[in-house]
């Protein structure tokens, strides 16, 4: 009879899941601050602490993402000083990892790097969770950026979800840059989990850069629709090359644009991307009334690279198999975080890649397996990049003028708002005093 009626008050009342999360990171970095902020809601004074302190906290989350079921975090927060050395012995069961960098304390910063190596890299058990790097303390005025922290941590974090934002405890929850940290680390961690295709409605992160604008979440949930009966990646090349694609719309050229960017890598696939547009525009039976314009799908291009070199990660082995490609292909090294270039066409991040196959191949030998039904990896990527939806989003960059202009449809021309979106502009995301 209680069961009975404790399942009737779970339905009406659906129990909180409840998540584990390894707060690590050196002494003196902000864990407990972080912690009891969480908890308490202010800032508690600390003593370094000796071994864990255990609390559940309810997740932090960005006030404007849909409801999520109710979720708990069960942190626990590592001492700095003396149980890192000791960490392989209790990381064990652990969703997620938050690492806390001291962004004010530049000479560590290289001690903590080393530090999450163990922690991260050391111990099978926490091998595939993801992990999120709290740059903290930005109220102070010396503090490290983000990017400064990413592109010294990029090597540790290889081959894994992972991702840095920015954080402070010093402030009101909703001006610490904590919502969104964990609102991605929570969609990561569902990513992570062969269950995720079943929880999507709890999925909307918001990469702090790119808040979502009206009506994009409604279109971001329509593409989310359209990636479950997508014809598979091996198809939609070959109709792409023959120019019969059932539609030609902002989720098709997002779509190709990342199949492209994963597949031939980005020098490759500019070339392939500006050129194959302006061919289908002029062949296609289907893009009547379009007009192929240069610095838009430029524009796109960076956004879609951006958001793939932000998640950091190869597609899983298994889909890559899934996939039909070769494991060397997608190898994490290809897909590791970009050197950035200042080129005549704005700050661009550069893939070195040496395998060039082209694309129409690919499509042949996808084809050949025969199994290349899902396209998970796109999912993926909508879901960790929800602004993609926004058709208007080169209104943050150019002005109407500049991107109406004759020479923006016929060649590239540098946005006048902003710089394009890219690793350095995420220096920007940072916490306002
Ligand atoms: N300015 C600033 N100071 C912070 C912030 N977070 C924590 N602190 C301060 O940093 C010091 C260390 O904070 P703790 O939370 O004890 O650090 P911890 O990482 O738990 O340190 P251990 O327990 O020794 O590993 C304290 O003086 C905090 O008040 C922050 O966001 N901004
Ligand atoms: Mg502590």
């Amino acid at each position: 009879m209680a069961s009975i009626i404790s399942n009737a008050l779970g339905r009406v009342w659906p129990k909180d899941i409840v998540k584990k999360a390894f707060i690590g990171g050196l002494d003196d970095a902000g864990k407990t601050t972080l912690l009891y902020k969480l908890k308490l809601g202010e800032i508690v004074i600390t003593k370094p602490t000796i071994v864990f302190n255990v609390e559940t906290v309810p997740l932090p989350t960005v006030s404007a993402s849909p409801s999520r079921p109710p979720t708990k975090l069960e942190c626990w927060d590592a001492g700095g000083c003396r149980i890192l050395p000791l960490a392989r012995y209790y990381t064990s069961g652990f969703d997620m990892i938050v690492w806390m960098v001291d962004s004010s304390d530049r000479k560590r910063l290289k001690e903590s790097v080393e530090a999450l190596n163990i922690v991260a890299n050391g111990m099978n058990l926490v091998k595939d969770i993801p992990i999120l790097i709290l740059a903290n303390k930005q109220d102070l005025p010396n503090a490290m950026s983000v990017n400064d922290i990413l592109l010294q941590i990029k090597d540790t974090c290889k081959g894994r979800l992972w991702n840095v934002f920015p954080s402070t405890s010093f402030r009101t929850i909703d001006e610490s840059g904590i919502p969104s940290a964990f609102d991605w680390l929570l969609s990561a961690v569902e990513l992570s989990s062969p269950k995720y295709c079943a929880t999507l409605q709890s999925v909307v992160p918001h990469p702090p850069n790119f808040p979502l604008r009206m009506n994009t979440e409604n279109i971001f949930y329509i593409f989310l629709g359209r990636t479950e009966s997508d014809s598979p990646p091996s198809v939609f090349l070959r109709q792409f090359h023959t120019y019969e694609l059932p539609s030609w719309d902002h989720y098709t050229q997002i779509r190709l644009t990342y199949l492209l960017l994963h597949v031939e890598g980005r020098q490759k696939a500019k070339e392939t991307i500006l050129d194959g547009f302006k061919n289908y525009i002029a062949n296609s039976k289907e893009t009547k009334g379009y007009s192929f314009h240069a610095t838009m799908t430029y524009f796109w291009m960076q956004v879609v690279h951006f958001g793939i070199q932000s998640m950091s990660k190869p597609p899983r082995q298994s889909d890559s198999h899934a996939l039909g490609l070769s494991h060397a292909k997608f190898s994490s090294d290809n897909l590791s975080l970009p050197t950035i270039v200042d080129c005549d066409d704005d700050f661009i991040l550069v893939d070195d890649d040496a395998d060039q196959s082209t694309t129409s191949t690919l499509a042949a030998s996808l084809e050949d397996t025969g199994v290349d039904k899902t396209d998970l990896d796109f999912r993926s990527f909508l879901l960790l990049n929800p602004h993609v939806a926004d058709e208007n989003l080169w209104v943050d960059y150019y002005s109407k003028p500049v991107i109406m202009s004759w020479l923006a449809r016929g060649g590239f021309v540098l946005p006048d708002k902003k710089n394009l979106p890219n690793l350095v502009a995420r220096e920007r995301v940072r916490v306002t005093s």
